[in-house]
């Protein structure tokens, strides 16, 4: 029986294009003048010294420093200094209403049906827990943070790791096999798969690869006792 679901953020909530379209130009266009301003405030700090190890580039100067997150931005690296200055940014512009977090209609369902059914929803995404928050509190159709019993990122590792479904499920403390995972990525369903978690692939988009996970076009589609 389910009695947990934890669910992907982008191209499972939400689409993808508003993360790639909007959120990370927005981050790419401030990270810049962020950095320069905030750059002495001991939690931006603490993320560019890790960009200097993460880059094992010890002397690296502020400038090189935004340099190399820009690369960080345009390969889409899931890294978690990247991802923690990310939600910074983003911040702003949630707070001056540039936009809002883009949430499928059937997920703001869902999620409002699986809470009401007494279901636990916790997300694993690679966007920092802040971000997730940001994303979440001002979505298109207000704020769904109460919704949520708790937010995972890529401090508890890597979203391809079965390390990582296995932190998941011990700091929920729930069995495994009550647990669905809901993502749009194989490699990521696979990790949870291996790790005793039930599993359903979100496929929006026709053509997407698909693997050995039941798959669903939408939260309307997703069952709770396969
Ligand atoms: C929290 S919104 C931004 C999502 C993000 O930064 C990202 O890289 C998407 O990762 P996901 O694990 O949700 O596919
Ligand atoms: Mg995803």
């Amino acid at each position: 029986m389910i009695r947990v679901i934890v669910t992907d953020i982008e191209g499972t909530t939400g689409s993808i294009a508003f993360v790639h379209e909007v959120l990370f130009p927005y981050a790419r266009r401030h990270l810049g003048d962020f950095v320069r301003q905030h750059g002495d405030e001991p939690p931006v700090a603490e993320q560019i010294q890790a960009v200097r190890e993460l880059a094992e580039e010890p002397g690296a100067d502020l400038e090189r420093v935004i340099a190399i997150l820009e690369g960080w931005i345009d390969a889409d690296r899931k890294v978690t200094p990247l991802k923690a200055l990310q939600g910074m940014i983003w911040e702003r512009g949630y707070r001056d209403g540039d936009f809002t977090g883009h949430v499928y209609p059937d997920a703001i369902e869902g999620l409002k049906r699986w809470h009401q059914a007494g279901i636990a929803l916790y997300v694993y995404s690679s966007g920092s827990v802040q971000a997730q928050k940001l994303l979440f509190g001002h979505s298109d159709a207000g704020d769904l943070t109460p919704l949520f019993s708790g937010y995972f990122d890529t401090t508890t590792g890597p979203k391809r790791e079965t390390a990582s479904y296995r932190r998941i499920v011990e700091a929920i403390g729930e069995p495994a096999e009550s647990v669905l995972f809901l993502s749009d990525v194989v490699a990521e369903l696979d990790a949870a798969a291996e790790a005793g978690l039930k599993t359903t692939q979100l496929v929006r988009e026709p053509g997407m690869t698909t693997g050995d996970h039941p798959v669903a076009e939408s939260f309307d589609a997703v069952r709770l006792d396969e």
